[in-house]
Parts: structure tokens; sequence; C-alpha cells
């Protein structure tokens, strides 16, 4: 690959995905620039060998500032707002950052001449599927909630801007990131955590009495909730090849990055006190507003067309995560 092809910029590379996108980057020798407002991420996350910028993609000079000072070829989009049950109570946030900063860096990724995009879109964009089938490309985007219906826009709106423009996109769809870096250097650290594993470490470590299952009458085999864990390094690895897909000069285009394997919350649970050793009590509680039964991917085409091959299973993303959890409890606060 071109050396200036190697010149990345990681938009949310402070947080929790973004952190080991970076890392990754930098240990395969890319020249990696971060950008992040530090809103969620956190500075310590940052490898100390990439250069930071803190700011707001929403601030289209600064993003112009930053690509006149860098020669970048490649934008990974990974700076938005997340989280299913804040987007229910608050739709307005998310639109506002999610929406109008991937209209701010697209306008100054055109005006700059920046020609690449990898976006971390998401499962959420799918909504509730009919049936346990596993979700493929074609399925269609009905979006459940304003989180994921922030993304369906913003798919959307770099999809016309790449026709209008010299730009092009790879739109990945994750199911749930998981897992942390083997080193237990970096791994998920959110203010307040509502993510399932972490969760249920902080049970397992004693740091909460209990956690709570929210719902045991889905449409599910146990009734709780399935999902499709996929380690972030396994997602670090698609974004790398993604880059090289489009540097070859082929289509822009979406993927789903999955393991193709659900699980349920309950077998979360269970797999979790295999892996611990721990007890971890979990409660039952009301539905959590916004959650799909089951979101399960079909990545037949990554695998396909961009050659991944997704290397950790469930076991090594509880591992991971139990890993970081023991070596930093507090996360990045006591780093
Ligand atoms: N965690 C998952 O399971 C999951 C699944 C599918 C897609 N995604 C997507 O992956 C991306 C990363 O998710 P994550 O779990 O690492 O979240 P995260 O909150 O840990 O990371 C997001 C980062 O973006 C930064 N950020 C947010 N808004 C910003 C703005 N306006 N300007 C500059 N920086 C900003 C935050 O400070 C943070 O460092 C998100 O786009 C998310 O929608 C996540
Ligand atoms: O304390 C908890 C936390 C979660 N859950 C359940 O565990 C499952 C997973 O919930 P998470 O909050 O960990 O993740 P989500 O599936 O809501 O969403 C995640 O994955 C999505 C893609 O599938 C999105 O992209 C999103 O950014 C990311 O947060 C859900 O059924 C949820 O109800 C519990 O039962 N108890």
């Amino acid at each position: 690959m071109a050396e200036q092809n190697k010149n990345v910029l990681v938009a949310g590379g402070a947080g929790y995905i973004g952190s080991h996108m970076v890392k990754k980057l930098l240990d395969e020798g890319y020249h990696v620039v971060v950008l992040d407002n530090l809103s969620t991420g956190h500075k310590k996350a940052i490898d100390q060998r990439a250069k930071f910028y803190e700011g707001d993609t929403r601030d289209k000079a600064f993003l112009d500032r930053v690509f006149q000072n860098e020669d970048i070829n490649t934008v990974i989009h990974m700076d938005a707002f997340s989280i299913v049950p804040e987007s229910m109570k608050n739709p307005l946030k998310y639109f506002d950052n999610n929406v109008i900063g991937m209209i701010k860096l697209l306008e100054s990724m055109v005006d700059n001449h920046v020609p690449n995009i990898v976006f971390s879109s998401t499962a959420a964009t799918f909504g509730n599927p009919k049936g346990n089938r596993k979700i493929t490309e074609k399925d269609p985007q009905n979006p459940i909630n304003p989180y994921g219906e922030s993304k369906l826009i913003m798919e959307k709106i770099m999809k016309w801007v790449s026709k209008a423009n010299h730009l092009h996109y790879v739109a990945l769809r994750y199911f749930n990131a998981s897992g942390a870096d083997a080193s237990g250097k970096i791994g998920e650290d959110h203010h307040p955590e509502t993510h399932l594993i972490p969760i249920v470490m902080q049970t397992a470590y004693g740091q909460r009495k209990n956690l709570q299952i929210f719902g045991d009458d889905y449409d599910t085999p146990d009734g709780t909730n399935v999902r499709d864990y996929i380690h972030i390094n396994d997602l670090a690895d698609a974004h790398i090849l993604a880059m090289k897909y489009l540097n070859e000069g082929h289509k822009s285009d979406s993927f789903n990055l999955g393991s193709s394997k659900g699980f349920s919350v309950k077998q979360i649970v269970d797999t979790s006190r295999d892996v611990t050793g721990k007890p971890i009590q979990a409660n039952d509680a009301p539905r959590r507003p916004g959650d799909p039964d089951t979101l399960v991917a079909d990545s037949t085409k990554a695998k396909k067309v961009l050659h991944w091959k997704p290397k950790y299973g469930i076991h090594d993303i509880v591992k991971t995560a139990w890993n970081w959890k023991e070596k930093h409890p507090e996360g990045y606060q006591k780093y």
C-alpha cells in the first residue's frame, strides 16, 4: 500500500472501539491521527504513538484545520453517541451529535479532498427483524430506537454525498461490540455503564450486588434478548480490510459484522459464571424500552468480499473483558 494511503484519522479514537482501532492500526504500521471531544472517551485510552486533536466533529473549522495539517487518506468515523435506552429518552441529543457530526465531517472531507470514509454503523438500523433469521445486508432497515434511526440517516447521507463527490465509503454495521485487548491495557469504561458484558463483569468483581435482566418474555428460546457479540479486535481487523478494499478502488458498500451466533442475556450470565468462577447474581427486571428481541448477523458478505475472518468466540470475549476488569477495576479513573 502506498505510504500516503496509510494516513488514517480515527474520529472517536478515545472511545471503547476507537482505542482498540488505534492500537491495531499503529501495530500494523499505519500513521494515526485521533480526533475526539472526550465526551464519553478517555485521554488515557489513546495510544501515545498517535497524534491527538481534541475537538468536536460538529465544528467544521476544527475539522478543516485537522485536514489541512494532516495528509489524511481515510477517516474511520467512530465518534457518536450510541446508547439505545438514552436515545429513547433524549432523541434530539442523538440526532444533533450523530447526524450533524456526519454532515460536518462529510463537508470538510469534500472541501479538503479526503477520499475515503469507513463508517461505524450498527445492527440497530435493522430494528426488530421478523423471525429468527440471521440479518443480511438485504434485510429492510426499520429502526425502532432513535439511536438506530440516527445511524440509518447517517448511512443515507453518506451514500448520497458519495454519489455526488469523489468520496468512497464502507459502512460497517457492527452487532454487539465486546471484549478487550488481550494486553489488558485498554477496555470498556463508560459512565454510567449500560452495556451487558461490563455490567456482568462489575457484578462478578463485587462492584454491584446484582445485575438486572431486562425482560424475560421476549420471543426467544429462554425469553431474554438474543444478541450477536463480536470481539472488538475482530471489528478492528474488518476496518483495516475495508480500507484496503477502498484503496484497491472497489465500489462503496455496506457490510454486517457479527459472529453469526446468538447468545441470550441468560447465556451471557452463565458463560461469565464459568469464565470468572464467580456466582454473579442476576434478577429479573422489566423490559428496557427500544430493545429488539433478537439481532444476529449474517456476515457472509464481509467474509467473501473483504476476506474477513473473525477469530474470537464468546469465551474469549468474556475472558478478555474479565482480564481488563481484574487489571483495571476502576477503568481509566485510577489508571
Ligand atoms: N459498542 C457497540 O456495541 C457498538 C455497536 C455498533 C456500532 N457502534 C458504533 O461504534 C462507535 C464507537 O462506539 P463505542 O462503543 O466505542 O462508543 P464510545 O462512546 O466509547 O466512543 C465514542 C467516542 O466518540 C467521541 N465522540 C462522541 N461524539 C463526538 C463528537 N461530536 N466529536 C468528537 N468526538 C465525539 C467520544 O468522546 C468517544 O471517545 C459508535 O459510532 C457506535 O455507534 C458501537
Ligand atoms: O444491565 C443490563 C444491560 C443490558 N441488558 C440486556 O443485554 C442486551 C444487550 O444490551 P447492551 O446495552 O449491551 O447492548 P445493545 O444491544 O442495547 O446495543 C449495543 O449493540 C447495538 C448493536 O446490536 C448498538 O450498536 C449499540 O451501540 C450497542 O450499545 C439487551 O438485550 C439488554 O436489554 C440487560 O439485560 N441488563
